[in-house]
Formats: C-alpha cells, structure tokens, sequence
C-alpha cells in the first residue's frame, strides 16, 4: 500500500456495497426490543395524529352546522387527550432513541478499536496518525445522528406516510391522486442530487481526514516547530487544509440543501392544487370540512416526506463514513496465529536466526541471510552504523513482522507455530522511546503485570534502582505523569521501563537502549539497574553505551543486513574490523564516565 501523509487525500481500498448498511444493522440487532417498544409508541401517537383533521371535518361539516355543542365539547376532549399522548411519546421516543443510539455506537467504537490493536505495525507506518483517530472518534460520532432518529424516524415516517394516503382515500380517492401529482417530480430531484452529494461527502470526509492528520503531527512535533521557530509555516499550512475543508463542506451542504427546499416547495405547490381543484370543482365535488382536512392530512403527508428526504440525506453523508469505518476493519492483521497454533511452552532462552532474510518493501533486502545462535541468558549486544537493520532483528524477533526467508526460533520452535499471545507475554520489550502512558507512576510499571501488589511494584523498583527518585517526588508511586512522560528525564523514564519489564519477568529481555546522553549518575544507575534486569535472562540490547556493550556477553556487529563480526569488546578490539573502526570513530560518543 502506498504510503499516505496528511495532504493526501486516502483512496478508498474497496468500493462501496450495499451490504455495508447490512453490516451496521448487526450492530443495531441486539437492541431490537427497546427499538419495537419504541416503533409502538410512534405508531399510537400516529395514529392519535389522525384524529386531528378528521375531528375538523366533522366539526365544520356537521356539528357546528347542527349546533351540536354536546359532541363539539367530547370532539375537544378527546384532541386535547391525543395531544397529550402525542407529547408523551415525543418525549419517549428521544430518550429511548438516544439511548439505543449511543449503545450502538460504543459498540462500534469498542469493534474498530479493538480490531486496531491486532493491526499490523505496516497499517500505522503507512497513514498519519490523525486519519486513523479520526475514524474512531469523529467518524462514528457522525453515525450517531443516523442511528438514534434517522432508522426509527424512517419506520414511523413511512407508517405516518401510508396510514395518511389510506384515510386520505377513504375520505375522497380523486382529491388524493391531485395530492400525489408531484410525487414523480420529487424522486427525480432526489436522484439527481444523490450522486453528486456522494461524491461532495467522500471529498469532505477526506478533507476532514487530512485537518484531522495535520493538527495531530503538529502537536506530535510541536517541540520540533517551536525549537525550529516554524510556528508561522505551520499556521500557513494549517491555514490551506482548514480552507480545503471549508471549501468541501460549502459544496457538500450546498448540495445537500437542494433537496430539503425543493421537497418544500412541492408540498406548498401541492397545497395550492388542492385548494384550488377544491374551491374550482375541477372533477371534484368536496365539502368546505373535508377540504380543510384534506390539507390537515397533506401536511401529514408531507412532513413525513420531508423526513425522509433528510434521512436519505444523512444515510448518502453516513456512506461515506461507513466505508472508511468498516475499511478499518475489514484490514487483516498479517501477523496473527495460524491454524493449529500452539501454545508456546515456558520459554527457556535459547535463540536462532537461520538465514533469515527479510524486507519491508518488495526489491529491497533489508536482512539478507542472518544466521545466530543465541544460549539460554546470554546476553547480546547489537552494534552497526545507522540504518543497518538492528531494530529490524529485534522486531522480527517479536515477531512484529514475519521472516521472508528462513526461520526465527525460541527455544527450538518456529516463532510462526506459536500464539502470537504467549509468545509476546514472555518476552520484554523496551523501545527507545519509552512509553510512559498519563496517570500515576503506580500503574504505569504496573503495565507489565496487571495483578501485581503495591509491594511487589516497590521491590521491582527498588532492585533496578527506580525506587530512589520515585520516593524524591512529591506524590511518590501516586505522582501522577503526563502521556510520553514529558515530565519526566529520559533517564528517570528509562529506570520506570526497567520497573515494569522486572515485574513482567520475561525470559527474554529486548531493550532498545536510549541514545539520549545523561548524566553520569543517572548512567551509573541505569547501569546497576540494567544489569539487575538482566540477571537470569537471554537479552538482545541495540546498545548506545560502551558500558552496557562491555558488560554484554557477545556483541553482534550488523551491516548490509548481515551478522559481519562476533565476539566480545576485547576479542572484536584485536580483530581491529569494523567494530574497532566504529569504536574509534564514535569512542566519544560511547565513551562511559
Ligand atoms: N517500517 C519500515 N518500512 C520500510 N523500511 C523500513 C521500515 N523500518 C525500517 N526501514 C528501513 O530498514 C532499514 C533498517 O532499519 P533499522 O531500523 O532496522 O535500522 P537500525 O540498524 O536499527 O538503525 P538505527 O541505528 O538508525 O536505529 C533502514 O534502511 C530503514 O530505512
């Protein structure tokens, strides 16, 4: 898939089907039966809204005429009875609506992002993070409307349309048919505009996307800006996205708007006509009540029409949301667990790379043929010039991405024959950038083992060395920490991973070591700490720091995708290779207190 940025419009990845409204109705299903309480109570206040224009006809045309006050007194009683019941279920009818609507769309939130997180790392490397946001939050949101009135405002919309046409009927068939000449008129309009209005609604979702994609980098890097002074760039290029949506919801609802006048204008055309065939006789011969009810009913009528169209409206505006919504989830994880996967066992530690190659993009071998072997809690360091395929090894390691070639093994066993789920909980990984999630420094070492106590969580700090300046905060293990720990030293953020891996326990131990220079002691303590967590486990470690090189057992130095020298520091010193090359030329930046 070609990658995407934040001006980019997405193409969509499959065309629309019809079947896309099936699928929604799954969700909508389980709520069935609050959905036909509430059909029920829009029945009966429909048909209490029957009784108006009829009661009107009987007063102009009889009781008035008859004096019959008596029976003009019950007629009242009785409308004022139906309104009442009209209010109620009004009042119902909005609540349980919103309800049921809110219920599904948790539903579909809770689906897409459940599905995202089995997503493959290739689904996130190849659209802006914003975009993919976007369609959890406000995509689904915009479903809401649809949802909560537009499905049951349609049923009882088209109840409200046939039971008026049937009492129209009965009251007089030819005054009907002059009510419906326009009916064809009103389906061409509707026709016309449904293709266009699509297309204005897939270009403003797009729009909305990219908006969405761009404020989420800006404030992603607004470091980077600010230390840049790119501010003014940034505001000009928001400023250009924000008119193209501007632009394209202008067109969409200019569009959109065509409908709901012209629907108008037809029941006032249509009004008109009655009065007129009405009063002139033309074919007709109706008296003075049934014309007024008449017009009573042809609001009846229409409103509902008017409904409709609009449902129409939101369900052309919904489409374009709801195939970006199920695209999501219609995305296959390409790593998952194969049939007849079996559990991986207590894993030991021992690792093997057999003439592994792979890449990430077709034509471009980023691992071409490596082959290690590993022992049970050795520890490895990987070294190699920038761009090498370090992060590459470890990754497939995880099995984050798949092999292309050759096999990744644990103990012996294809990491492709085994769960992805008890492969990935015995093993640690910590990436460079340490992710401290907002909330309480408590929870987050808790991350690596959910049930852990308080006490277990302080012994795990305490062993790598976390615990000392955990204790100097103001609220301790409770200090509550930002998203990216940004209120936090890269060091201090470093010894919280440390934390949570120990408490996790994993047999093997993946570190991606920071690059970020720190001061000796925080070094010296990372160090301590590093070596604590290291005990007992198989690591590979894409080390920075000569001191943790040193203290590894073997170090791996990769270039051109390929394991090129092996050994310890002093043995790859006296080969004077690449290794010792790379230690001269970067000895100041590996260079230990
Ligand atoms: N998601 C990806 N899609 C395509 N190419 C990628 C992807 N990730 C990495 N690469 C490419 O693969 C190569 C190896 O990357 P890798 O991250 O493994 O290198 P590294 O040795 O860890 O580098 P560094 O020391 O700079 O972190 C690089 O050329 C990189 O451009």
């Amino acid at each position: 898939m070609a990658r995407n940025t934040f001006d980019q419009d997405e193409e969509l990845s499959q065309e629309f089907n019809w079947s896309y409204y099936k699928r929604m109705g799954t969700y909508i299903l389980p709520y069935k039966k609050p959905l036909l309480k509430t059909l029920i109570v829009i029945i009966i206040a429909n048909m209490a809204g029957m009784l108006g224009p009829y009661f009107t006809k009987l007063a102009i045309d009889d009781v008035i005429p008859n004096k019959d006050y008596k029976m003009l007194a019950i007629l009242g009683v009785i409308f004022l009875l139906s309104l009442l019941v009209i209010g109620y279920s009004m009042r119902y009818r909005i609540h349980s609506i919103t309800e049921v609507g809110q219920d599904v769309l948790k539903d579909m939130r809770s689906a897409i992002f459940e599905h995202l997180q089995k997503l493959p790392f290739s689904y996130f490397d190849n659209r802006p993070h914003g975009k993919i946001l976007i369609r959890v939050v406000n995509y689904i949101n915009t479903l809401s409307d649809l949802l909560s009135n537009g499905l049951i405002n349609l049923i009882s919309d088209i109840f409200s349309v046939v039971i008026t046409l049937v009492v129209m009927m009965m009251i007089d068939f030819k005054l009907t048919l002059y009510s419906l000449v326009l009916l064809p008129v009103l389906f061409a309009l509707v026709m016309v505009i449904k293709k266009a209005q699509r297309k204005a609604y897939q270009e403003l979702s797009n729009k909305q996307s990219n908006m969405n994609a761009y404020i989420h980098e800006s404030i992603s890097g607004i470091k980077v800006t600010q230390s840049f002074a790119r501010e003014e760039e940034s505001y000009q290029t928001f400023l250009d996205i924000s008119n193209d949506y501007r632009v394209s919801y202008m067109k969409a609802v200019k569009i959109q708007f065509l409908l709901w006048p012209g629907v108008q204008n037809i029941s006032v055309i249509t009004t008109c006509l009655i009065y007129f065939v009405g009063i002139q006789g033309i074919g007709v011969n109706v008296t003075t009540g049934t014309l007024i009810a008449f017009i009573g009913y042809i609001n009846n009528f229409w409103n509902p029409v008017i409904n409709i169209g609009n449902f129409y409206n939101s369900l052309i505006t919904a489409t374009a949301y709801l195939e970006r919504i199920f695209e999501t989830m219609d995305v296959e994880p390409d790593i998952k667990d194969k049939p007849g996967a079996i559990e991986m066992p207590t894993i030991k530690g021992q690792v093997d790379f057999e003439n592994v190659v792979f890449r990430y993009e077709e034509g471009r071998n980023i691992l071409d043929g490596i082959n290690f072997s590993v022992k049970q809690g050795e520890s490895i360091a990987l070294v190699g010039p920038t761009g090498a395929g370090k992060t590459t090894v470890i990754n497939l390691l995880s099995r984050f991405y798949d092999v292309n070639e050759g096999s990744v093994k644990v103990d012996g066993i294809d990491v492709r024959d085994v769960t992805l789920e008890s492969l990935r909980s015995q093993m640690g990984v910590m990436l460079q950038d340490t992710f401290v999630f907002s909330g309480t420094i408590i929870e987050n070492i808790r991350y690596g083992k959910l049930d852990a106590t308080e006490d277990e969580i302080i012994a795990a700090a305490k062993v790598v060395r976390a615990h000392d300046f955990i204790s100097e905060l103001k609220e301790g293990y409770y200090t509550v920490v930002e998203e990216r720990g940004s209120t936090l030293s890269a060091g201090q953020r470093q010894l919280i991973s440390f934390a949570r891996a120990l408490l996790a326990d994993p047999k093997i131990l993946i570190l991606d070591e920071a690059t970020s220079s720190i001061d000796t002691k925080t070094e010296e303590l990372l160090q301590v700490g590093l070596q604590e967590l290291l005990k007992g486990r198989t690591s590979f470690i894409i080390a920075h720091r000569l001191s943790t090189i040193k203290n590894s057992n073997r170090i791996f130095y990769i270039d051109r995708g390929k394991v090129v020298e092996s050994g310890t520091h002093e043995q790859l010193m006296a080969k004077r290779g690449l290794y010792h090359h790379l230690y001269q030329s970067q000895y100041d930046l590996l260079k230990v207190d």
